[in-house]
């Protein structure tokens, strides 16, 4: 394994005249991953490039067990890459670089719905005024005043999903991970999750990375969409997508042009999906089709 992760702060590489490039939040060049197996190497990621503006909504959609979870947890500081580079181009002094959202419960059990989404701010001392109005804030934009002193089994799955989401803004990070947030919620609560999201997002326009397997989620949320190809992961394909914002999300979906991006991702994922069905452990085979 090398010590070549690095962290540091990116230079503005914006021109003097505020034209032109956008900043570069997120770069990552020549990723490598690999894991020890019994007997050989597993190689979840290889040499992968990448740069997120700021602000860029980012998509991340591949087959099951192409690395994805695996770039989050490097983003994230959870895994160290064995090659390559990360940088993050950090802003002001004291916020978190990145805070992450789960597709599971990521929210404490023991902790009410108020310090559920105050956790962040309390743990680096951040002035009471200042979290009552961020947290309020949040809570309200979530749906989840009325519910700020219930404990997190006292919620439905999309309320403690709601929840995260308030955390992971009222946070503040740099960059927000997000890893299949709403996989496990049906699809009303899904696509509400969703419009509550974009509206969120839209005010803060936050650099979010986001992993999902459903190609509309993909589409209706993203910038800018990564599909990466079976293990190990590559970049195989970018996608941009041309809607403006702030979307719509039903509206979003009968538009012709929405259909032709879904069926053009498709185009570039059925190969890598055949792959990862025959190269899969059982356990991750037909993932796509489940959902
Ligand atoms: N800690 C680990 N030890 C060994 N192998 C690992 C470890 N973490 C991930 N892997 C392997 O690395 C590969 C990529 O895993 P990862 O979870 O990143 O894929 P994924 O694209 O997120 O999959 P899914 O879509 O099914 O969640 C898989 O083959 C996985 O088995």
């Amino acid at each position: 394994m090398t010590d070549q992760y690095t962290t540091t702060a990116l230079r503005d590489s914006r021109p003097q005249d505020g034209t032109a490039e956008p900043e570069i939040k997120v770069c990552v060049r020549g990723l490598l991953k690999q894991f020890p197996a019994k007997d050989r190497m597993v190689t979840a990621l290889d040499s992968l490039d990448l740069d997120i503006p700021r602000g860029q909504f980012f998509m991340i959609v591949g087959p099951s067990g192409c690395g994805k979870t695996t770039l989050l947890r490097i983003l994230a500081h959870l895994e160290q890459p064995t090659a390559g580079t990360v940088e993050v181009l950090r802003s002001t002094e004291g916020r978190p670089e990145n805070s992450m959202v789960f597709q599971g419960d990521s929210i404490f059990p023991w902790m009410t719905v108020w310090d559920n989404a105050s956790y962040g701010l309390r743990m680096r001392g951040a002035p009471a005024a200042e979290i009552k109005e961020t947290v309020g804030h949040y809570l309200d934009k979530t749906g989840l005043t009325a519910f700020a002193d219930c404990y997190p089994h006292q919620l439905s799955g999309g309320m403690r999903q709601r929840v995260s989401i308030a955390r992971a803004f009222a946070n503040d990070p740099d960059v927000l991970l997000m890893d299949e947030p709403f996989s496990a919620l049906d699809e009303q609560n899904k696509t509400l999750l969703q419009s509550e999201l974009l509206r969120i997002w839209d005010e803060t326009r936050k650099t979010v990375i986001f992993i999902t397997h459903s190609v509309d989620e993909a589409v209706t949320l993203g910038d800018r969409i990564m599909i990466m190809t079976s293990r190990p992961g590559r970049a195989k394909a970018f996608v941009d997508v041309p809607f403006e914002r702030p979307r719509d999300v039903l509206e979003l979906r009968h538009r012709p042009e929405y259909g032709e991006i879904v069926y053009d991702i498709w185009q570039h994922l059925r190969d890598e999906v055949n792959n990862a069905q025959v190269t899969a452990p059982q356990s991750q085979q037909r993932r796509w089709f489940r959902r």
